[in-house]
Order: C-alpha cells, then sequence, then structure tokens
C-alpha cells in the first residue's frame, strides 16, 4: 500500500517560490490502477516524481509498505527503488545498447550473475512480446515497442509498484490501447500497484479502478473511476468527464435535464417510463452510453414542457431510481 501524507513540494528558484504540491493526502492499495489526471501544471509529475523521491517533497510523507520513503538515507532508498519501476513518456532507452542489454541494465547495475540476467531479460521479453527484437536497437522500434522495452526495463528487479508517468502520451490510439492492456495483463499476472498519471480521460476509463483529480497542486476530487465519471462532485471534475458538447439554442426550450446512470438503471427504459408514469413528452437532445472497465454508464439530456411542481416530482423519481439529474436550465 501507498500512503501519500499531507505532501506538499515547493519549487524555489531565486525569488520565485511555486507550490507545485499542497497538502496532498491519497491512499494507493496494493493491486490497485490508480490514476492521477489534471491538466498542464497541475502538479501531476512532481506527484508521481516525489513518490520514487525523483523529486524530494518539501513536507509530508509517502509511505509504501509500512517504510515513510522520505526519510530513507541514500543506501536505503537505492535499496527501495529497486521495488519501485518507472517508465516515461519518452521512453529513456539507451540508444546505444540492444534491447536485451537494456533490459539487463538494472540487473547489470546490481551485479547479477550473466545467467539470471539471461533467464530473467528472455522472460520478461516474453512478457512483452518482444522476443523477436532482443538484438535490435532503439531506433529499429516503434513508439509502442519502445514502451515494451522500457515496460520490461522497468520490471527487472520484481518491483512492487510501476509508476507510468504519461506512458502513452506519445503514441497513437491503437497502440495506447495496446500498452494499457499489457499494463492491466501485468498488474493482474504479476500483482503489481500501478500509478499512472494522464492528462487523457481515455486512459482513465480504460484501466484504472480508482482516480484523483489534481487542479493546482490539489486533489479535488478521488475515488472509484465508475463512480466519479458517473457522478463527478466537483465543476472542474465535470470538465473533465463530460464531452462538453455544445447545444444548438433552438434545442434549448423548456427544462432542461442531465441524467447519469449507472449499471442498475442503465438497461431499464427510463425515458418510457417517466413518459409513462407522469403522461408527459421527453424530449431527447443528446445521449450516449459510455463504457469505464466493461461498466455502462448512460449520460442523457432531455428536455421536459412541463410545470415547476411536476418537474420536482419527476426528478425525485429519477432520483429515487439510481438516476443522477442534473437541472441544466429550468423554466
Ligand atoms: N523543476 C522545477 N522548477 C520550478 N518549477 C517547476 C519545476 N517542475 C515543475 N515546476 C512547476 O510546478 C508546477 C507543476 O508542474 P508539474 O510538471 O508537476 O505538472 P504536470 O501536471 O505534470 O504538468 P504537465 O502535464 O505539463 O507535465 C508547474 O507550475 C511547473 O511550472
Amino acid at each position: 500500500m501507498i500512503i501519500i501524507k499531507e505532501l506538499s513540494k515547493t519549487y524555489v528558484k531565486g525569488n520565485v517560490k511555486v507550490d507545485a504540491l499542497k497538502n496532498i493526502n491519497l491512499q494507493i492499495c496494493n493491486r490497485d490502477i490508480y490514476g492521477i489526471i489534471g491538466l498542464s501544471g497541475a502538479g501531476k509529475s512532481s506527484l508521481v516524481r516525489c513518490i520514487n523521491r525523483l523529486e524530494e517533497p518539501t513536507s509530508g510523507s509517502v509511505i509504501i509498505n509500512n517504510t515513510d520513503i522520505v526519510s530513507l538515507a541514500n543506501k536505503e532508498l537505492r535499496e527501495m527503488r529497486k521495488k519501485i519501476g518507472m517508465i516515461f513518456q519518452n521512453f529513456n532507452l539507451l540508444s546505444s545498447k540492444t534491447v536485451f542489454e537494456n533490459v539487463a541494465f538494472p540487473l547489470r547495475l546490481i551485479k547479477t550473475p550473466e545467467d539470471k540476467i539471461n533467464k530473467k531479460v528472455k522472460e520478461l521479453l516474453d512478457l512483452v512480446e518482444l522476443s523477436d527484437k532482443s538484438n535490435s536497437y532503439p531506433s529499429q522500434l516503434s513508439g509502442g515497442q519502445k514502451q515494451r522495452v522500457g515496460i520490461a526495463r522497468a520490471l527487472a528487479n520484481d518491483p512492487d509498484v510501476l509508476l507510468c508517468d504519461e506512458a502513452t502520451s506519445a503514441l497513437d490510439p491503437k497502440t495506447t490501447h495496446q500498452i494499457l492492456s499489457l499494463l492491466k495483463d501485468i498488474n493482474k499476472k504479476l500483482g503489481i500497484t500501478i500509478v499512472i498519471i494522464t492528462h487523457e480521460m481515455e486512459v482513465i476509463k480504460e484501466i484504472c479502478n480508482k482516480v484523483a483529480i489534481l487542479e493546482g497542486g490539489r486533489v479535488i476530487e478521488e475515488g472509484n473511476t465508475i463512480d466519479i465519471f458517473s457522478k463527478p462532485g466537483n465543476k472542474s471534475t465535470k470538465h473533465f468527464v463530460e464531452d462538453n458538447q455544445v447545444i444548438p439554442e433552438n434545442m434549448l426550450h423548456g427544462n432542461i435535464i442531465s441524467l447519469s446512470y449507472t449499471e442498475k438503471s442503465v438497461s431499464e427504459p427510463i425515458i418510457s417510463r417517466i413518459s409513462r408514469e407522469f403522461n408527459i413528452d421527453v424530449n431527447i437532445i443528446s445521449g450516449k452510453i459510455e463504457y469505464v472497465q466493461n461498466t455502462p454508464i448512460g449520460k442523457l439530456t432531455i428536455g421536459l414542457d412541463v410545470a415547476k411542481t411536476l418537474l420536482e416530482k419527476i426528478i425525485e423519481y429519477l432520483e429515487s431510481n439510481h438516476i443522477k439529474t442534473e437541472v441544466m436550465k429550468s423554466e
């Protein structure tokens, strides 16, 4: 488990101070695939780099498997870091070394015997499906293949935690999907806790079971990905999870309500039910069903030409049927 407690990071350069992280508190459980999302400058990189102390926190603690990494001296820190793998947006491979040697690199650093290196690197290249590229150089690989090498290298020391710093941001959507599937597989097969920082909600939706939203160095919302997607509580979070569609003016008459519903109610014919129940016409303005890790989340915007008292009754009825409502406009 990773417990981040009252973590702050202030960069100081001359007279200029930047508070990149402000009192962050998070708990990441074993085997979580934990997403940290935010706009550029929100503090994502600072946070993930404080987790393995590539960046020194200004205050607070990062407790990994009962050890506060912030308090460790250099030698212990080096030992601890073996248990924390990391992959990067730009892969950070050694261009003059083959794929095999890139993956072997962390093992050579700790003077692992040659036969063990051979066995481990072969296993890892097998895992990331790159056995046939063992003797290739990074320049001969595609972006997705480079990231697979990065992942194999990060796993060389059998880490408990894998930190991913915008690991798919340089990749096209299809390759992103393949790398995310590989990470999910690794999480399942090897039981590794994965922390992913990204600015792409699609990444969070696809593999993260938990998510924290960072804004201005603070966590503004945090929880199960499915809950955050279906019921974002914070205005900025809504901006992330909703695709801010512009609805033409001529559609915006009467009361406009947005509905959001999950598994419990998604397969039920809500519109026909309220139409029958209240004897009203419902105007569908926009709608879609999104899938967050195979869980359907319905989003619907409807127009209702009804009086205020009836509108209140309809909202009550919807809420009692596990449908989250938000009045976008009322007459
Ligand atoms: N080494 C540094 N020195 C001074 N300020 C820094 C340093 N690194 C980051 N910052 C500042 O800290 C804030 C958070 O930056 P950080 O890189 O952590 O955000 P981010 O969410 O990862 O952004 P991006 O997605 O653009 O990488 C920003 O205002 C940034 O300018």
